[in-house]
Order: structure tokens, then sequence, then C-alpha cells
């Protein structure tokens, strides 16, 4: 098992920058963005090559395979021969984004939950090649986070999305067919299920492309139409429409509701 002394972060958006956080505050040094203390460990880059001392390097960019596996390919030809490549994909296949690389048996799956500062777990996904040092690795350098772990095998959606995602897509099936307003589907799950965000209200905090992404994945990859991604789900992507980081989703947020608002006072 390595010593992991420094780690780099691609992908600046909402998992990145606070995977960074996480790292920085265990005094791991860090390529990338935060505050206090952490920031001198914290250095930006937008240049793959400087991440070739990184003993680990975490890639949180965009979920698609095309784009996941090129990124791989290439970090495969800048990192040094000991470094391990983890991804934070939600639910795509580690042991494919590993075959983009000479190096599979240093291929993982560190998947964070968003907030990654707050969320306590770390979901380990073992491609079928992954090695068991660098999962001890990787193990041991989430416990350093203050994470707690779990451990899947290598199948769309892994534990956490198989199960989560369905359920927000039958939430917007639930929205789709009419069956109640968006305001009492989400407060049906929240007080009923003693859950912190309802279904359709999460969807927007985790982005509604993200949700697609995944709900397509365990569409094709388990090859069931219970998995087909609801109709609404698929219209509210195409119109842009993806969550709390663009201002609207199922609901409005920050200045997008102050248009809306003025808008429908003309
Ligand atoms: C899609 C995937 O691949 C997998 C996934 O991630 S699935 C999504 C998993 N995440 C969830 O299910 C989140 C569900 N929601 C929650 O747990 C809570 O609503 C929440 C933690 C996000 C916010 O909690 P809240 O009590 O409603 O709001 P708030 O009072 O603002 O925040 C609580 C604390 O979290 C902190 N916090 C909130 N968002 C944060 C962020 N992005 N980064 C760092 N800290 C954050 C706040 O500063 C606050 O800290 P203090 O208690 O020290 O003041
Ligand atoms: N959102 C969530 O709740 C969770 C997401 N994940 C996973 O984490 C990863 C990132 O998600 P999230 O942070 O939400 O997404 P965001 O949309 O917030 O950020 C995506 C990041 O990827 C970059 N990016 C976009 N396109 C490309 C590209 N073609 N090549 C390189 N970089 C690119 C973006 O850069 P720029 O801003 O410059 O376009 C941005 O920094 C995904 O794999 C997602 O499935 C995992 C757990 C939870």
């Amino acid at each position: 098992m390595a010593d992991v002394k420094s780690v780099g972060v691609i992908g600046g958006g909402q998992m990145g920058s606070g995977i960074a956080q996480l790292a920085a505050v265990a005094g791991i040094s860090v390529w990338l963005e935060v505050a206090t203390n952490a920031l001198k460990n914290l250095k930006c880059t937008s240049n793959l090559e400087d991440l070739q001392s990184a003993d680990v390097i975490i890639e949180a960019i965009v979920e698609s395979e095309d784009v996941k596996k090129k990124l791989f390919s290439e970090l495969d030809r800048i990192a040094k021969p000991s470094a391990i490549l983890a991804s934070n994909t939600s639910s795509i296949s580690i042991t494919r984004i590993a075959s983009a690389t000479s190096r599979p048996c240093q291929v993982i799956g560190m998947h964070f939950m968003n907030p990654p500062p707050i969320m306590k777990l770390v979901e380990i996904v073992r491609g079928a090649d992954t090695s068991n040092e660098t999962f001890m690795t990787v193990k041991t350098m989430a416990e350093r986070f203050g994470k707690i772990i779990v451990c899947s095998q290598d199948y769309p959606g892994f534990i956490v999305n198989r199960i989560l995602i369905p359920m927000i897509n039958e939430a917007f099936f639930t929205l789709y067919t009419g069956v109640a307003t968006r305001e009492d589907i989400d407060t049906g799950m929240k007080l009923g299920t003693n859950q912190p965000m309802g279904p359709l209200e999460l969807a927007d905090f985790i982005g509604l492309d993200v949700c697609l992404s995944i709900m397509k994945v365990l569409h094709v990859g388990l090859g069931d139409s219970k998995y087909r991604p609801c109709p609404l789900l698929v219209q509210y992507v195409d119109a842009g429409r993806l969550g709390r980081k663009r201002g609207i989703g199922v609901y409005t947020y920050g200045k997008q509701q102050e248009l809306i608002k003025s808008s429908s006072r003309l």
C-alpha cells in the first residue's frame, strides 16, 4: 500500500472542488483550489502535465464514457508509472475506463457523494483488474478524508445510484403522469420517509444531466425497460434545465427565479 502525499483532481465542478477541499484538509498536497490552512496545500492548474508527480489522480469531469476514456488514456501517458488513476464516475464501468490505459490494475472508482465535504460515504468500485494494493491505498486515503467506505463490484450504477436514481426517475414519472405536484411529491417523500431532500429537489441538487446519464447507463447496461428514463427528465435536460447549477431545473433558483417572476409580471 502506497503512502499518498500528492493528489491531482481533474474537473473543478460541484464534485471536483469538494474532493480537492477534502484532500487539502487531510494534509495532502493537491493540484486545484480553498481556505486558511488547507490553502497552502492547493495549487491550481489548467495543464494536465503538472499532474505527473501525483501519487493519485482523481477524475471528476463530465459523466461521459468517451470523454473519460480519452482523458484516462492521456493520464496514462502523463502520470508516473506508480500513480493510481481514480474516477468519481456515478455509474460508468471502471473496467471499460481502465481499458483505455496500460495500467488497469491501478484504475479504480472512488465515488464521493454530493456535497463531498459533508457526506460521510465513499463508494469504492473495483474494476475487473483492480489490484488489492490499489484498493488498499484508496481505502486508506478515503479514511484519511474522514469517510466511511463501502465496496461495490463494477456493475451499472454500483450500489447507491442503482437504487437512488431509479427512485428519482420514478418521481419524474409521478410528476409527468399528473399524480401530484412537484411540491407534494417532495414533501411526501421528505416527511414520509425522513429524507433531507425530496427526490425532485435532490435531482436539481445532483444535476438533471447527471441523473439522466446514470439512468441511460442503467437502461443500456442492465437491458431492462424498467430503467427507461422518464420523458419529462429527458425534456428538461434538452431544454438546458439542469438544476441548481444552471439556476433552473424542476424548480428555479436565484437570478433565474427573479427573471421568471419579472417576466410573469410583464
Ligand atoms: C449522484 C451521485 O453520484 C451520488 C450522490 O451524490 S447522490 C446525492 C447524495 N446527497 C444527498 O442525498 C444530499 C441530501 N441533502 C442533504 O443531506 C442536506 O440537504 C445538505 C447537507 C445538502 C444541506 O443541509 P441543510 O441542513 O439543508 O443545509 P445547510 O444548513 O445549508 O447545510 C448544513 C451544513 O452543511 C454545510 N454544507 C452545505 N452544502 C455544502 C457544500 N456544498 N460544501 C460544504 N459544506 C456544505 C453547511 O455549511 C452546513 O454546515 P454547518 O452545519 O457547519 O453550518
Ligand atoms: N453531481 C453529483 O451529485 C455527483 C456527480 N458525480 C460524478 O462526478 C463527475 C462530475 O460531476 P459534477 O461535478 O456534478 O459535474 P459539473 O457539471 O459540476 O462539473 C463537470 C466538470 O467537468 C468539466 N468538463 C465538462 N466537459 C468536459 C470535457 N469534455 N473534458 C474535460 N472536462 C470537462 C467541467 O469543466 P467546465 O466547467 O470548464 O465546463 C467541470 O469542471 C461526473 O462523473 C458525475 O457523474 C459523482 C457523485 C455525485
